[in-house]
């Protein structure tokens, strides 16, 4: 059996062009959605996540302002540059791209952005809203997982549902994601013992660990949607997730490929996260 590959490459594509549809009605109503995208240091991976950011803005048609600060920034010099976006009404969305360098606390960061304006959902109070069903932004990269999963027609009622890896930015709200769409669901972390008797139960594995082969398709469920979070560059260069994907493969029904699985869907969903903000501010201003 060889697993049929789930393509968020292209995905993304259909998602974006909506977002153009949505961009164009707002242009007409004399508003542009704007993204901030705030990077601190000189990550190599965050800035090509910005870079390509800010490109999916302008080819949809959103305003994008990418703010670069240095390394040695201070934490209040970013929380003024965060209070100066939150004000700004151009800008609709904004986000703080993470990881931030070591002597800032990412937390305090985050609760300074306006959480009407909080496209990464990574606010508390999103966070809270998200936990008691009333989202007002879903964090895009399990947004873009769910999607690939109506995609996929992936019945999640009475689903058994596994994820490994708890963060805060990935694996909990994935979690409540999956829970309101009625799947049994089990989050590991890394204290979890015997990880595979718990992974062979998924119907839906999501793992999202950034440790490279942690899931082997002897852990998998015949059958199971397999979706891979992890993005890890190998010494020669190349891009591999956190499922051994060749032994993967041969085991489950559906399987994201890194690259062109889930990345590409987060920043789609950024988009239609910016676009719904923008949406927002529209409407309250035609009450
Ligand atoms: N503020 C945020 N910071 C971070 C987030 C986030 O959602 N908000 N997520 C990740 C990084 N990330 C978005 O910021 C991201 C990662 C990967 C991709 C992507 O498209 N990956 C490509 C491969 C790209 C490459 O060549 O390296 C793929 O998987 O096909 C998009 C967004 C951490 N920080």
């Amino acid at each position: 059996m060889t697993a049929r590959l789930i393509d968020g490459k292209a995905l993304s594509d259909t998602v974006k062009t909506e977002v153009s549809k949505r961009v164009l009605a707002l242009k007409k109503q004399g508003i542009t959605p704007g993204l901030a995208v705030v990077l601190v240091g000189d990550d190599p991976a965050s800035q090509v996540y910005v870079r390509n950011k800010a490109a999916a803005c302008d080819k949809a048609g959103l305003h994008s302002r990418v703010i670069r600060l240095a390394a040695d920034t201070t934490e209040g010099e970013l929380l003024d540059v965060v209070q100066e976006l939150n004000a700004d009404r151009s800008i609709h969305g904004i986000l703080v791209q993470l990881p931030l360098p070591a002597h800032m606390n990412a937390s305090l960061v985050i609760e300074a952005i306006a959480a009407d304006k909080d496209v990464d959902g990574f606010h508390v109070s999103n966070a809270g809203l998200l936990m008691t069903g009333q989202p007002l932004f879903r964090p895009c990269t399990p947004y873009g997982i769910m999607k690939m999963l109506e995609a996929e027609n992936v019945a999640l009622r009475g689903a058994e549902a596994v994820i490994v890896g708890a963060s805060n930015i990935v694996g909990k709200p994935m979690a409540m994601l999956l829970l309101a769409a009625g799947a049994t669901v089990t989050l590991c972390n890394s204290k979890t013992r015997d990880l595979g008797a718990q992974t062979r139960r998924a119907d839906v594995l999501v793992v999202a660990t950034g440790k490279p082969g942690i899931v082997t398709g002897d852990m998998i469920k015949p059958g199971a949607v397999v979706i891979d979070v992890g993005i890890n560059r190998c010494a020669d260069g190349r891009l591999v997730g956190d499922v051994e994907f060749d032994s993967a493969k041969t085991v489950a029904g559906a399987i994201t490929p890194v690259p062109g699985g889930v990345g590409p869907m987060t920043i789609a969903m950024l988009l239609v996260n910016t676009v719904e903000a923008a949406e927002r501010r529209a409407a309250a201003i035609h009450i």
